[in-house]
């Protein structure tokens, strides 16, 4: 079965001649239809790129990026994006949102098809009641929601999540945790999910794979399979042994790819131009008698080198 999305060896690297700056490095990432993938990495180290090449708003620098075996030139309706600041249009209800894109996608539907889809997608994220409210009226659960809805709307084979939830307070985000991983239970579009929580990407996903930072442009290590049956129940699984074995080696590989990139300094000191005195062999009346000191520069230059982390 041909891949649903496919990048092998892709590099980005932004900015011109002697100001490149690498931030990804020679990616592979193999995506089959109904996956859910999890990308975890520190901020900084190229996640946004990383799903922005995928959504086709970047071009890769090297290597090829690839969607039912052609390549990503752009974006598409394939492929659904949800940012982490909603972005939703601040005169349009709740409904209105989300009928916006049914309608831009869907122009061969009859109004009331339209309506109706509309209303089911509002209704999978729990916003029905909510549906005439404005996104001022919303709580920042209920905008991410309202995204959410808007992007699975338009039916995208790839639902690409940018760090969704990073913008609310825990226990909102713990419960949009669960409800997209059900969602997914029961529509199995495929989604890639990029986060900087360990827990969370644990949680959701059946593949989670680290973005590891390098000396020269990150790239992604070795994928971690959670086997956990669905539907997961938060407090269970978050006790269990299979749970805790995974985020420490999750973490553990975070936290040595982070190390090993670590910039070792070497700070060149130059030492004094002036050499101590042994005053151990000096009696008191010669301290009013000193010679002039004796200067390091009459020696050989001494430099001193200490190594910092
Ligand atoms: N268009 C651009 N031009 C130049 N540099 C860029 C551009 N986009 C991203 N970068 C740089 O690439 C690096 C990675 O940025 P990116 O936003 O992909 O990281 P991230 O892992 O998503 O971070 P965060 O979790 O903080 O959102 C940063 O150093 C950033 O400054």
């Amino acid at each position: 079965m041909t891949p649903i999305l496919e990048l092998s060896g892709v590099t980005k690297t932004f900015g011109r001649a002697h100001e490149l700056a690498t931030v990804l490095r020679n990616v592979d990432l193999t995506v089959r239809e109904g996956d859910f993938v999890s990308i975890i990495g520190y901020s900084g180290t190229g996640k946004s790129t990383l799903i922005n090449l995928i959504a086709g708003l970047l071009k890769p620098s090297a290597g090829s990026a690839m969607m039912d075996g052609k390549t990503i030139d752009g974006p598409g309706p394939e492929r659904g994006i949800v940012f982490q600041n909603y972005s939703l249009l601040p005169w349009l209800t709740v409904s209105e949102n989300v009928r916006l894109a049914v309608d831009q996608l869907f122009p061969d539907k009859s109004a009331r098809e339209r309506k109706e889809h509309t209303a089911r997608y509002v209704d999978m994220v729990k916003l029905t009641p909510a549906s005439h409210k404005y996104p001022k009226e919303l709580s920042g659960g209920m905008r991410q929601r309202v995204s959410v809805a808007r992007t699975l709307a338009a039916n995208p084979r790839i639902l690409l999540l940018d760090e969704p939830l990073s913008a609310l307070d825990a226990l909102t985000r713990a419960t949009l945790q669960d409800e997209i991983a059900d969602i997914w239970h029961k529509n199995r579009t495929t989604v890639i999910w990029i986060t900087n929580d360990p827990d969370e990407a644990l949680l959701v996903a059946d593949r989670v794979i680290p973005l590891l930072p390098g000396r020269d442009g990150a790239t992604l290590g070795g994928e971690i399979s959670v086997n956990i049956p669905r539907p997961r129940l938060r407090n269970e699984v978050l006790k269990s042994l299979e749970f805790k074995d995974l985020k420490l080696q999750l973490v553990e590989t975070l936290l040595n790819a982070k190390r090993d990139t670590a910039p070792t300094v070497t700070k060149k000191l130059a030492a004094p131009d002036i050499l101590p005195e042994d005053l151990a062999h000096r009696r008191a009346s010669s301290l009013f008698n000193r010679p002039t000191p004796r200067r390091r520069s009459q020696l050989e230059r001494e430099e001193l080198s200490i190594e910092a982390s």
